[in-house]
């Protein structure tokens, strides 16, 4: 069966977009999934995203790593706003699901401006950081991100028998200034440093803006730049997290299943 399918990149995280509106695509198959990223053997991408109807949003969000495994993807939200908005599904204004829950967007000026879920804490990691925005995320500051061996470092970090069975991915932050990072991040289910990661940079901004009392933080990635704005609460927790960057369509095409 010919199906078409779509190149979204946002902050060159990029993905394969399928819409599956009307179910043609099985998502159970997962070896489909690491056939259509595979970057020899397939279309190529960090991940796929399948853009599915459901009864109470206006769409839902499933996304899957390049290795099937299944995850919140902030990036790739971003783009799957952007593809929904190019369907014509969505106005300038969505509210959608994902795996870890409902999220609401915003298209404006040439961005996705997305609405993560609540983070409950940041956890102390001897000096590191962990914590889940959607997805799980090991921070470190460091002092050169250019030059850090971000695959093998953050290898040994996600597979780190502390994080067994789940892992997580790893970020890897330099401070600019007070309130602007660039951010280097090996990814879960990727299983290599990705170009940018929308949780990771949340994640990241979290960590940062909170030591520097900043409440928004730019973010400089191998990829491109995004900004994260969000509240702080007393109790440690953060809410009104917004990712905010471009996502935008690379090319489309058609290939047999
Ligand atoms: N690139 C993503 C994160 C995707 C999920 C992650 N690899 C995991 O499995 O936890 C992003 O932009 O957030």
């Amino acid at each position: 069966m010919e199906v078409t399918f779509y190149k979204y990149q946002g902050t060159g995280n990029d993905f394969v977009m399928i819409d599956n509106r009307d179910e043609v695509f099985d998502l159970g198959n997962l070896e489909l999934v690491r056939r259509l990223c595979d970057r020899k053997f397939g279309i190529g991408s960090d991940g796929l995203i399948a853009i599915q109807n459901h009864p109470d949003y206006d769409f839902e969000m499933v996304y899957f790593n390049a290795d099937g495994s299944q995850s919140m993807c902030g990036n790739g939200a971003r783009c799957a706003v952007a593809f929904a908005s190019f369907l014509g599904t969505i106005g300038a204004k969505t509210y959608f699901l994902a795996i870890d829950g409902p999220h609401e967007a915003v298209l404006a000026g040439g961005n996705v401006e997305l609405l993560m879920g609540d983070v409950k804490e940041i956890e102390d990691k001897s000096g590191d950081f962990f914590l889940n925005t959607g997805s799980p995320h090991h921070i470190r500051f460091v002092e050169q991100a250019e030059n850090y061996p971000v695959f093998e470092e953050g290898k040994a970090i996600r597979f780190d028998a502390g994080y067994a069975p789940a892992g997580t991915n790893v970020n890897f932050v330099q401070p600019l200034a007070e309130d602007e990072v660039f951010v280097r991040t090996y990814e879960r289910g990727v299983e290599n440093e990705t170009l940018s990661c929308g949780t990771g940079v949340t994640a990241a901004a979290l960590v940062y803006g909170s030591q520097r009392l900043q409440n928004s933080v730019k973010i400089n990635t191998l990829g491109g730049k995004l900004s994260v704005k969000f509240h702080s609460n007393p109790d440690g927790s953060f809410s009104k997290i917004w990712l905010i960057g471009p996502a935008e369509q690379v090319f489309s095409g058609k290939i047999n299943i």
